[in-house]
């Protein structure tokens, strides 16, 4: 019988996704054992500088990949929106899993909604996106930065002069905690999603055929699109992690998808956002960025580059 190592960052969340995807694929094929090695990423030391000054993204995956190209561990489980657009070469994402909840919630003191919030409310995000999404119906809040893992983030919210913090719904819902901590979800017209938020990917070496058998029984057909069309879409629009963008991709049918995709300033006044409707999701993907760019996103990106910023 063969045993399959899954490397998984040591934080809750991670180990928690992890944990979920092993049971998931022990009930599809019972015919493997796993083990789980925890291991640090750089991501998770750093936490004091802002995630793009220390090398963006790719910093919560790289150990965990070169660990799986030295064949240490076999495969990994990750928020999909944590993963970089490019993976090096020899790894693929074997499968992505069907998507939990795609949308942020706000969690504030008192369980006051965003509207009733009062003025000048101080907000945690460490997230342009999120930021510039809440000032664009909201100009009067403090957006004021926050890092750390969610059970960090929710604790400094109780001990911290934050009025509200917004998290992913996805991470709450995968530990349990939706319903003790979340005042109100925020629709993707109010604030829409990091582009692959609340998917997983896991990934794999390309060439381990049995891995990647056993994967393919986990796969969502459906999320597998809506992701590949939003993540064409970042990817096109080249923004890294420096920029408020945002992309949520749904099935309309059994073929049709439709992307709303979204480029702002962080200060909410200048919004691009743009809803198409096809059915190639790559082809959909970069549509969608060849429009907004035309628009003037790409020039509103490209002045922003050079600024300090953030996560997703
Ligand atoms: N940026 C960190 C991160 N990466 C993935 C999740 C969990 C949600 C998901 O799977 O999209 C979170 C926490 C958050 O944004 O609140």
């Amino acid at each position: 019988m063969r045993k399959i190592i899954v490397g998984s960052r040591r934080s809750k969340l991670a180990i928690t996704q992890t944990t979920w995807v092993i049971n998931q694929l022990k009930k599809l094929d019972p015919s493997y054992e796993f083990e789980i090695k925890e291991m640090v990423t750089k991501g998770d030391v750093v936490l004091d500088v802002t995630l793009s000054k220390v090398g963006g993204k790719g910093l919560f995956v790289k150990e965990i990949e070169q660990a799986m190209l030295d064949k240490e561990i076999d495969i990994a489980v990750h928020s999909m929106k944590d993963m970089p657009a490019v993976l090096p070469p020899g790894l693929i994402i074997g499968c992505i899993p069907q998507r939990e909840d795609h949308r942020d919630a706000l969690i504030s003191k008192g369980h006051i909604p965003l509207k009733d919030l009062k003025e000048g409310a101080v907000i945690g995000t460490s997230s342009l996106r999120r930021g510039a999404q809440l000032l664009a119906v909201r100009p009067d809040l403090e957006i004021k930065w926050i890092r750390g893992n969610i059970d960090t983030r929710l604790k400094k919210l109780e001990t911290e002069d934050y009025d509200a913090i917004i998290l992913a719904a996805a991470g709450l819902a995968r530990m349990g905690w939706t319903s003790d901590v979340v005042t109100e979800f925020l629709d993707p017209e109010t604030c829409l999603p990091a582009v692959g938020q609340g998917a997983l990917s896991i990934e794999c070496r390309e060439d381990d055929k049995e891995v990647l058998e056993l994967l393919s029984k986990l796969s969502s057909e459906e999320t597998t699109k809506t992701v590949y069309a939003e993540r064409a879409f970042l990817n096109k629009m080249d923004g890294g992690c420096q920029v408020p963008i945002a992309g949520f991709a749904q099935m309309v049918g059994d073929k049709e998808l439709t992307l709303t995709a979204l480029v702002t300033s962080p200060d909410g006044k200048t919004v691009y956002k743009e809803v198409l409707t096809g059915t190639n999701p790559v082809e959909l993907g970069e549509q969608a960025a060849e429009l907004l760019t035309e628009r003037g996103a790409k020039k509103l990106i490209d002045s922003l580059k050079d600024e300090n910023i953030i996560d997703a």
